[in-house]
Order: C-alpha cells, then sequence, then structure tokens
C-alpha cells in the first residue's frame, strides 16, 4: 500500500511498539520498513520479524523516504549527525520527547521536513494515542501517508506544537500512570483476598470498557461516576476513601510534573 518507505532509527520500546502495531494491521506490510539501531540485540529482535535492516544511519536514510527518529532525546544529537548529508528532500519524523522542531532544523541544517509525534506504547496493540504536529512543510500526500500509519495502529490528534509537551505529559507518559492504577487496584483487591492474576483480569477489563465506554459513547466522566455511585453505596465510600488520599490532586500534579519535565529536556 505505500509508496514510500518508512525507515526507524532505534527500534526500542516505542519504535518496535509502532512498527510491529503497523506490520500487524492490513494497512502495512513489513517491506514498508527498514531499521537501524546501534545495538544489535534490536536489530536481531527486528531481522527476526523479517524487517530489513540497514548496516548503518546514513545507509537507512539513503533507502528510505520518510525517516521515523526514535532514539532517546539525550542520543538524538548524535543519531542525527550521523544522517547528516543524507535527509535532503526528505521527511523527518521525531518522536523524541521535549526536542522542538526548530531545533532539529537547526542540527541537521538541510532541507527536511518535519513531522513531529507524540506516540504511547499501545501502538503495539493498535490502541495507541499519536498527537500529530507539522511544521507545515510536508506536501499532502506525506500528510495522508503519516495519517493512515498512525491512524491504523491507534487514534490521532493534531495539534499545535506548543501542546507536544503537555500530550507527552498525559498521552505519552499515561500508560505508566494506568498500569500503576491497575497495579494498585489489583493490590487492594489482593489485600480482599482475591486471587493475583484474576484481580489484573477485573482491574484491566475496567480500565478498558470504562475507557471505551467514554470515548464511544461521549459520555462525561463525572456522569460515568455518578451512574455507579449508588446513594448510601459501596462506590461512594470508595471514592470517598480515594479523596482522602488526595487522588485527584495528585494525578493532576503528575501530569504537571511530566509536561514540566518534557519542557526542560
Ligand atoms: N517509551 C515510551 O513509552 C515513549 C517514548 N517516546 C520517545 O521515544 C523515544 C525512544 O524512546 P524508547 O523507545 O523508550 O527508547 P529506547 O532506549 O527503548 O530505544 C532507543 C533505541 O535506539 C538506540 N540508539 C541510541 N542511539 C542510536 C543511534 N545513534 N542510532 C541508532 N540507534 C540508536 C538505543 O540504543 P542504546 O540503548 O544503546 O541507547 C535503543 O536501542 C524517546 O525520545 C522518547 O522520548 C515518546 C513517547 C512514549
Ligand atoms: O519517559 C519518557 O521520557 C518518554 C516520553 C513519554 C513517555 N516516555
Amino acid at each position: 500500500m505505500l509508496k514510500k518507505r518508512i525507515g526507524v532509527i532505534g527500534y526500542g520500546n516505542m519504535g518496535s511498539a509502532i512498527l510491529r502495531g503497523a506490520i500487524g494491521t492490513d494497512a502495512f506490510s513489513k517491506e514498508d520498513f527498514a531499521v537501524y539501531d546501534i545495538l544489535s540485540g534490536p536489530m536481531k529482535r527486528a531481522e527476526d520479524l523479517g524487517i530489513s535492516t540497514a548496516d548503518s544511519n546514513a545507509r537507512l536514510c539513503d533507502e528510505c523516504d520518510i525517516i521515523l527518529l526514535a532514539v532517546k532525546p539525550q542520543n538524538a544529537a548524535e543519531a542525527l549527525e550521523s544522517c547528516k548529508g543524507h535527509l535532503k528532500g526528505k521527511v523527518l519524523v521525531s518522536i523524541v520527547a521535549g526536542l522542538w522542531a526548530e531545533r532539529i532544523a537547526a542540527m541537521i541544517d538541510e532541507n527536511v521536513r518535519i513531522l513531529r509525534v507524540m506516540p504511547n506504547t499501545p501502538a503495539l496493540v493498535s490502541e495507541g494515542m499519536f498527537v500529530l504536529c507539522s511544521d507545515n512543510t510536508l506536501n499532502e500526500e506525506e500528510i495522508t501517508l503519516m495519517s493512515q500509519l498512525f491512524s491504523s495502529i491507534g487514534i490521532i490528534e493534531w495539534l499545535p506544537e506548543k501542546l507536544i509537551d503537555v500530550a507527552c505529559g498525559l498521552s505519552g507518559g499515561g500508560p505508566a500512570y494506568t498500569a500503576m492504577f491497575i497495579e494498585a487496584l489489583a493490590d487492594g483487591a489482593v489485600k480482599q483476598g482475591l486471587p493475583r492474576d484474576t484481580a489484573y483480569k477485573l482491574a484491566a477489563q475496567t480500565c478498558l470498557g470504562t475507557s471505551k465506554m467514554i470515548l464511544d459513547t461521549k459520555i462525561h466522566p463525572g456522569a460515568l461516576k455518578d451512574m455507579v455511585s449508588s446513594p448510601g453505596g459501596t462506590t461512594i465510600e470508595g471514592v470517598e476513601a480515594l479523596e482522602k488520599g488526595g487522588f485527584r490532586y495528585s494525578v493532576m500534579n503528575c501530569i504537571k510534573a511530566a509536561t514540566e519535565k518534557s519542557k526542560e529536556l
């Protein structure tokens, strides 16, 4: 389906989640991608899936039309340096937290078109959340292709770049906070006697179902909470216990801390 080939620099947690998610759909196949990672382990994992690998970032850029930069922020400058002279006229998609398009452009000093994306790991199971911010230099075909790629493995939202730090704080890191919530729900239930595996299943499916209800029916989260909380019932006891522990304040502070860190990077 692709007329363009996508090269992935860095086959770690996020790069591999996007790629494995995409090749698991009908829309993309492994031939649409190539990978380069500085480590032999990730390269082998890509090869084991039948994804072709390049022997350097420069070679990867030469072989592909769109380059997905998926290395940690502290490795981004070095990775971009190794692409210099090989990115002319290409699209660079960066998922690197905190690295502004303007800084990327200054680092590579080439006629490259940049798309910043804030993904998250549920891409692996085609339930990712992708915030896309373009510098308006991508053409229509490239925008369509990027929209197709990311919407094949989740939901996309186009936002101005100034909002990408808060997206990083919320959806980028959100799988970690959600997993902690699921773990805490399960721990609570284990303490009350539920077997551990059953507790994880109940907790995870409850989060999944609640999320689906909010997305599909557009019900307000507060209304959903009220639907479950009968007067004098069990749930309102739980709600009160959460509020005593500063639940909502803690979660709001969590997003503030993560957003501020993304701005600092
Ligand atoms: N993980 C997540 O949930 C999310 C991550 N992101 C962003 O995605 C990016 C990648 O994160 P993540 O996947 O977790 O990181 P990982 O460390 O898991 O993966 C990055 C991979 O790239 C390799 N690498 C480092 N330098 C180079 C280089 N010069 N050329 C090729 N490969 C290189 C790393 O090797 P080595 O280990 O030796 O450095 C590693 O194997 C980050 O910038 C992060 O901000 C965004 C949203 C969510
Ligand atoms: O923790 C991090 O830095 C990355 C960015 C968003 C999620 N993980």
